[in-house]
């Protein structure tokens, strides 16, 4: 099956589903793996890029459209964004752009739609770039050039300034680097670094985090040398760098509150005893396995469990408890794109008060002298830095500790590990490290 026609199948199944663009395009691309993997790049570019530039396309397509887009079917709608995306962001010729999106959906049977977006997706080709509304209106321009929903970008202008906000909305259209964190149960940074590189691999070492690499783009990261070996896990650095951060002291049985799909707790299970937590049972396997890939099976137990309800007792006593807590997920944009069309404002203060509730259970459960960390992959201070503040207030049993790391610079705001999407590279993290004093 070509490309266009694979990228039209799985926008459609995102839009008609609500599901996420990464796990459909796994499937899809598992279930239906092109003959040629320079295709399956190209169904990643496609689906990926029409989803970043979502907002922006359809504000092209509206123009020409004599029916409001909400109407056309799912297979329709998806077809003229992936043309659409051609035309405007990559090299594909136009005139293929626009015959092969056109072929593409008469092969998935829609072939009484081919005039219809043959006409739309021709009329795009003759505009020399993709049109943008008036700057008087700076929110509404900023929205559309970097196709992000308009309370978004006010939000994070009111929050973070107008450059910064731009950088932000600029940084989640950019694809990431792949980053990987060296598994140290089996090997350090500087040897897989070499190992790497004697297979021709040429990977770099992360800037902040002393345990990630940069990868250099990859086909299936499956393929790469030493993951078979379980020599190291995809992790992004900022999520790398909530462990590091955290530095938990290795005596400590630690247990993870919200640990699916299990990066942060295979991370802790290097070097601890740890029980991984979750609330969706179904999303254990994926938590084992991982652990099991890595050799850590034999220090981490996941259980299903409602982390805003008492832990069984059974469970034993911890030192530490990591919570990376459920969020609105507005740190990692770059890596879920329709992420941004479905949050709502409201979102933000609702994960608020979930947070809130997971945080009162957990601290009950850390003994006196013990640590916890609370994380979240969204630069929102209501989920993240208010959030903690607030707990701070109503316990003055807890205090913030921030770690004492020599020889490393982490992106610190006062106690705070903080990073923000943008030109540094990371997905937007908050990371707090508490101690209850008594
Ligand atoms: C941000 S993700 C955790 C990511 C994970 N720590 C990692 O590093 O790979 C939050 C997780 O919390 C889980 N979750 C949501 N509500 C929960 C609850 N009430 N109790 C426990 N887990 C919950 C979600 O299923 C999701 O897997």
């Amino acid at each position: 099956m070509n490309a266009r026609i694979l990228a039209i199948n799985i926008l459609a199944r995102v839009r008609a589903t609500d599901a996420y663009l990464n796990v459909v395009l796994d499937t899809v691309l598992s279930e239906t793996p092109p003959k040629d993997p320079r295709d399956a790049a190209l169904v990643t570019e496609l689906t990926y890029g029409a989803t970043r530039r979502q907002l922006a396309l359809d504000y092209a397509i509206t123009r020409f459209a004599d029916r409001k887009l909400d109407a056309l079917e799912d297979k329709v709608l998806a077809a003229l964004r992936v043309g659409a995306y051609q035309l405007f962001h990559t090299r594909v010729p136009a005139r293929a752009a626009v015959a092969e999106t056109v072929q593409a959906l008469k092969d998935v049977g829609l072939a009484r739609a081919a005039g219809f977006v043959n006409a739309i997706l021709r009329k795009l080709s003759e505009l020399p770039s993709p049109p943008l509304p008036s700057q008087k209106d700076p929110v509404e321009y900023l929205s559309v050039r970097e196709s992000h929903p308009r309370w978004l970008v006010e939000r994070w202008i009111r929050q973070f300034g107008r450059e910064r906000a731009e950088a932000m909305l600029v940084a989640n259209n950019l694809p990431p680097a792949v980053v990987i964190r060296a598994n140290s149960a089996k090997v350090t940074r500087d040897a897989l670094l070499a190992q790497l590189k004697d297979v021709g691999v040429e990977a770099r070492a992360t800037e902040a985090s002393p345990v990630g690499i940069v990868l250099p783009p990859v086909g299936r990261v499956e393929d790469v040398y030493g993951y078979a070996e379980g020599l190291w896990q995809v992790q992004d650095e900022a999520a790398q760098l909530v462990g590091v951060y955290g530095a938990i002291p290795e005596s400590a049985r630690v247990l993870d509150a919200c640990a699916a799909p299990g990066g942060k707790a295979c991370h802790q299970a290097e070097t601890h005893d740890v029980v991984a937590v979750d609330l969706h049972a179904n999303k254990l396997r994926k938590i084992e396995a991982e652990a099991h890939r890595l050799g850590l099976s034999g220090r981490l137990k996941a259980y299903a469990h409602d982390a805003s309800e008492p832990f069984p007792e059974g469970w034993g006593e911890f030192h530490a408890l990591v919570v990376d807590a459920p969020c609105s997920g507005l740190g990692t944009l770059r890596r879920h794109p329709e992420l941004r069309y479905r949050r709502k404002e409201e979102d933000v203060a609702r994960l608020a008060t979930l947070q809130r509730r997971i945080l009162e259970n957990c601290q009950e459960a850390v003994p006196a002298g013990g640590l916890l960390v609370y994380a979240v992959c969204t630069p929102e201070p209501q989920e993240g830095q208010d959030q903690v503040d607030m707990f701070l207030r109503s316990h003055p049993e807890w205090t913030a500790e921030p770690p004492v790391l020599p020889g490393l610079k982490l992106p610190l705001a006062q106690a705070w590990l903080r990073t923000l999407p943008g030109p540094e590279g990371y997905d937007g993290f908050f990371a707090a490290r508490l101690r209850k004093l008594y």
